[in-house]
């Protein structure tokens, strides 16, 4: 027993070095793709290397496991400060800026500064507000907050009690909180961290409601950070995970801010009051679409680390007999384990194709708003609306499964999964609740499939619902077919044109039957859902497909990522087969050739499994986890990370003798 310690081996554990040896294709060849080429990879090595040659950010490894929420809380508005000084010092573009969030794979408590405050400004301030605010914002002057959600209303920003009412005595809004249900409740950093907030209210003048508007108000002195009159805010709790981030709650007791502190860009409040919109009604929710597209990003970085924790973990632990005249072999040998963790696999492919082909629509929408022109405005709002649900749903799924898929330690916070799956979790309910955004989605798709049914010619991701149903043959004849990845494709397109078509004629049925609209929808509301789904999930593989077909690269690369997405497509149909066979995409005939493929591709998959991780090209420090880190020392870092753990710093824990030792020698004296 001496020998055994928790010192890590120099060596890689041979068990993962067996894999890599045996790759089919060039890892960094992988690299280079998944980050956009050679020099972003380098990039991004050079600011990894530059924030982890400073120990602070192995130390916030162990804060974040082991200290208590106010010692996390400010170990992460150290990090926080480290990170924006490093910005402003290397003059980070924001791209930059992004990489490093993205090494870094925690939510900063400052984090809402650059995620929303800074984009919300661009967003919705005229020139001349941005020259002022947005100028101290990024210099780091100011530190701000998104405040829109309160206690009563998240989701139905038209409910929001907030109000700013114009005084033009004074030519002062007077920013407050009517009720308790009116409070601010959730924006992050906004307890203790943020001095000021952009705060979201129903915008009054002269009695009369203008719907939600952004104002700018300062929150706390910038000279000792108390609290100003009339404001009172606090972090609202401790919450499954995240915790580093102050959400927090506000309450504004009529406080009086000037005029051009309303961000005017959308809509105008003269001196005088008059009330002048420009550009489409929803301008002012422009801030959320971003987020919206960004999460379809996290969704992939979550999916992909827990997919790289699961697998390279899944090879270096042996367990039970396959073989019984062999040794125990590798978890990863047993088909069940491929199955749980080959769909995060391939899914970690599909939703960065996924969401890149979104980013890049997003940008040249953006671009064209930025000119004047909207046009492109619902068909975004829908799409990142539909993705950012579909794939925040399908990641925190996944990596729950790849978490069990780990066993007892995967349960361990050393793992760094359960950790991943509680950060990763919000992204279901934040930027717009998953099941109200997909019913944005499906009314969007209710509208075109009208359009289309009327003889509109369509565009964009609905241009599908113009098809003529009866030309559809599901295009897998044989078992090779199966392996054609347009067919695949074709398949999904027709179970979403289908489940959009039989949900629109309901709903049509059931406004003819002199239902009122609302109560048809509402009637309809589990099949919209669904709709939506359908329609998100075929984009996803469309993306996929069209994301393999135009890449530039070696044979070996094209050849496994078109297994996985061979993978990807057949396992979504195996999982909802029900919905394939009511649609009739497929047929029994096919649905079983699918599944045979499905299954057969697993063992396809696997000879690449690690390489398919390792490029993905996690730093250990980024994936915190003592079964994935890259030498596969698993066993011994889980014992290496118990040298941490303060319950181990005394021999005897001090409740011993609070409690314990009285306890047990009331036992030994007790006569029953
Ligand atoms: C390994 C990685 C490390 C691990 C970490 C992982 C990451 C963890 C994640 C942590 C979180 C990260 C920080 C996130 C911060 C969260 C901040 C927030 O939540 S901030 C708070 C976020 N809060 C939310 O997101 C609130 C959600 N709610 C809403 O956005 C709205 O209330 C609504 C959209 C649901 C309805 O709006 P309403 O006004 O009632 O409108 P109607 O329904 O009556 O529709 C009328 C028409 O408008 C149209 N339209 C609508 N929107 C848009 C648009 N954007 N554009 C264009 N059009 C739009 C619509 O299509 C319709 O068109 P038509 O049919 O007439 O043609
Ligand atoms: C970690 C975290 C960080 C956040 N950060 C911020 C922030 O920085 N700034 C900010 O302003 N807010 C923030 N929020 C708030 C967040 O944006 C809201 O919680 C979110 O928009 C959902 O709204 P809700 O909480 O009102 O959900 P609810 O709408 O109350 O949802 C509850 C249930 O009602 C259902 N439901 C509601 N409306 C409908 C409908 N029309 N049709 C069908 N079903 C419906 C939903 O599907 C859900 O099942 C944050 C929240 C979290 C959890």
């Amino acid at each position: 027993m001496s020998e055994i310690t928790s010192s890590i081996p120099l060596q890689i554990n041979p068990d993962l070095q067996e894999e890599r040896d045996k790759a089919s294709f060039n890892v960094t060849e992988l690299t280079h793709i998944i980050y956009g080429g050679i020099e972003k990879t380098k990039k991004r090595k050079r600011l990894e290397k530059l924030l982890f040659s400073d120990p602070f950010f192995q130390e916030y490894q162990n804060v974040r496991a082991f200290g208590s929420r106010s010692e996390y809380y400010a170990a992460s508005v150290k990090k926080s400060t480290k990170i924006f000084k490093l910005r402003r010092q290397h003059k980070w573009t924001d791209e930059e800026y992004e990489t490093v969030l993205d090494i870094c794979h925690d939510d900063l408590a400052l984090t809402l500064h650059h995620t929303m405050f800074i984009p919300a400004l661009e967003r919705l301030a005229t020139e001349d507000q941005k020259s002022k605010w947005l100028t101290l914002a990024k210099q780091y002057k100011i530190i701000g907050t998104y405040a829109q959600t309160e206690l009563g209303h998240g989701t139905y920003l038209q409910g929001l009690e907030t109000t700013a009412t114009y005084d033009p005595q004074t030519r002062e809004f007077v920013m407050n909180t009517p009720t308790l249900s009116a409070m601010k409740w959730w924006p992050g950093s906004l307890g203790k961290s943020s001095n000021h907030a952009l705060v979201l209210a129903t915008l009054i003048i002269s009695g009369k409601k203008y719907g939600m508007h952004p104002f700018l108000v300062q929150l706390r002195s910038m000279d000792d950070h108390k609290v100003l009159p009339g404001v009172r805010v606090g972090d609202i709790g401790a919450k499954m995970g995240g915790n580093s981030v102050d959400n927090g709650y506000l309450i504004l007791d009529n406080v009086r801010i000037p005029r051009n502190n309303m961000l005017m860009k959308n809509a105008q409040v003269s001196p005088d009051g008059k009330f002048v919109t420009r550009g489409p009604s929803k301008a002012n929710y422009a801030t959320m679409m971003l987020i919206r597209v960004q999460i379809c990003t996290m969704a992939y970085q979550v999916v992909s680390s827990g997919a790289t924790i699961g697998i390279r973990y899944s090879a270096v632990r042996r367990q039970s007999k396959l073989d019984p005249q062999d040794r125990e072999p590798k978890i990863l040998e047993y088909q069940t384990q491929q199955y749980k963790i080959f769909p995060g696999l391939a899914m970690s492919y599909a939703f960065l194709f996924a969401s890149r082909s979104l980013t890049r629509k997003y940008e040249e929408a953006f671009a064209e708003i930025q000119r004047g022109d909207f046009k492109s405005l619902p068909e975004l709002h829908c799409l990142s609306s539909g993705l950012k649900s579909f794939c925040s749903e399908h990641s925190v799924r996944q990596v729950e499964i790849i978490r069990q898929s780990c066993g007892g330690h995967g349960y361990l916070n050393a793992a760094g999964l359960g950790m991943l799956v509680n950060a990763a979790a919000p992204m279901i309910t934040v930027e717009g609740e998953n099941t109200v955004m997909y019913l944005q989605l499906a009314r969007y798709i209710l509208k075109r499939f009208a359009g289309a049914m009327s003889g509109q010619q369509l565009d964009g991701s609905t241009s599908y619902l113009s098809m003529d149903p009866a030309t559809y043959v599901c295009p897998v004849m044989s078992e090779t077919d199966c392996r054609n990845l347009t067919a695949l494709c074709d398949i999904y397109r027709y179970r979403s044109y289908m489940t959009v078509c039989r949900v629109a004629r309901q709903v049509q049925h059931d406004m003819e039957s002199d239902m009122p609209q609302h109560v048809a929808i509402n009637k309809n509301l589990v099949d919209l859902v669904r709709a939506a789904k359908a329609h998100s999930y075929y984009i996803v593989v469309k993306d996929f497909v069209e994301g393999v077909d135009a890449l530039v690269a070696s044979a070996p690369v094209i050849k496994v990522l078109r297994t996985l997405c061979c993978f990807y497509a057949a396992h979504g149909i195996a999982e909802y087969s029900g919905d394939f066979l009511e649609s009739e995409a497929v047929g029994l005939h096919q649905l079983k050739w699918i599944k045979n493929l499905q299954v057969s591709l697993l063992g396809e998959i696997r000879p690449d499994a690690v390489a398919l991780v390792d490029a993905f090209d996690y730093h250990d420090i980024t994936l915190s986890s003592a079964l994935g880190c890259y030498d596969g020392n698993a066993y011994e870092r889980l014992f290496k990370s118990t040298e941490n753990d303060p319950m181990n710093k005394e021999e005897v824990h001090p409740s011993y003798y609070q409690y314990l030792k009285p306890f047990m020698e009331e036992m030994n004296k007790s006569k029953l």
